[in-house]
């Protein structure tokens, strides 16, 4: 696809992750996740919004049967940076006590978010709690935190694509890019 096919190309900066190295890497994570599970159910819990296209992409790699809840939380406002106050807008549906649980996150930044969920999701005693995440920034961890399954460590930049948004816009592009100053007003 190119870039201007949804009228963004202008905004952007430039393209991080192309579609089909993110293809690449969910099929390698969902292999090595088939092989840790094997046997068990397996319960996926996707953070909204973000993580909405790797938790699609990555459900569909999988061979392990599983099943799938979403939990809403909010550290961001409108802007760029982490508040560090995380809310729930969305809970599970779910009662995860006594389930394998793999928390599918789209990017840990500060790690503040998943840092409180883990902590959230643990309380609830399920059989185990591990994570995914397409993206991590190594260097704006604030917290150190236990990831199994990293897709890409990336740069210390604000990133949009692949669910993740700019004030709610970029989410439908395929892959993973940053943004051009001027749509920050720069
Ligand atoms: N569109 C983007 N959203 C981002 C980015 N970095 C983080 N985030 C959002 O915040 C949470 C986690 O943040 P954390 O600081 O608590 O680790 C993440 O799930 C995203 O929703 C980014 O570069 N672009
Ligand atoms: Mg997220």
């Amino acid at each position: 696809m190119r870039v201007d096919d949804k009228d963004m190309g202008e905004d952007l900066q430039s393209v991080l992750i192309t579609k089909e190295e993110i293809d690449t890497k969910l099929a390698e994570l969902a292999a090595k996740i088939d092989a840790e599970y094997a046997g068990k159910d397996l319960l996926l819990v996707g953070v909204l919004k973000g993580a909405v296209m790797v938790m699609a992409d990555l459900a569909r790699a999988l061979s392990t049967p599983v099943t799938m809840d979403w939990m809403a939380v909010s550290s961001y406002g409108a802007g760029t940076q982490s508040s560090g106050v995380v809310r729930i807008l969305k809970d599970l549906d779910t009662d995860i006590k006594g389930k394998h649980v793999l928390i599918v996150e789209d990017i840990i930044d500060s790690g503040l978010t998943l840092s409180w969920l883990l902590s959230n999701l643990g309380s609830r005693e399920p059989a185990s709690l591990e994570v995914c995440t397409l993206l991590r920034k190594p260097d704006a961890a604030k917290v150190a935190i236990d990831v199994k399954w990293i897709g890409f460590d990336i740069p210390n930049e604000f990133v949009v694509g692949y669910g993740l948004d700019y004030a709610e816009k970029y989410r439908n592009m395929p892959f993973v890019g940053t943004l051009a100053p001027h749509v920050y007003g720069g």
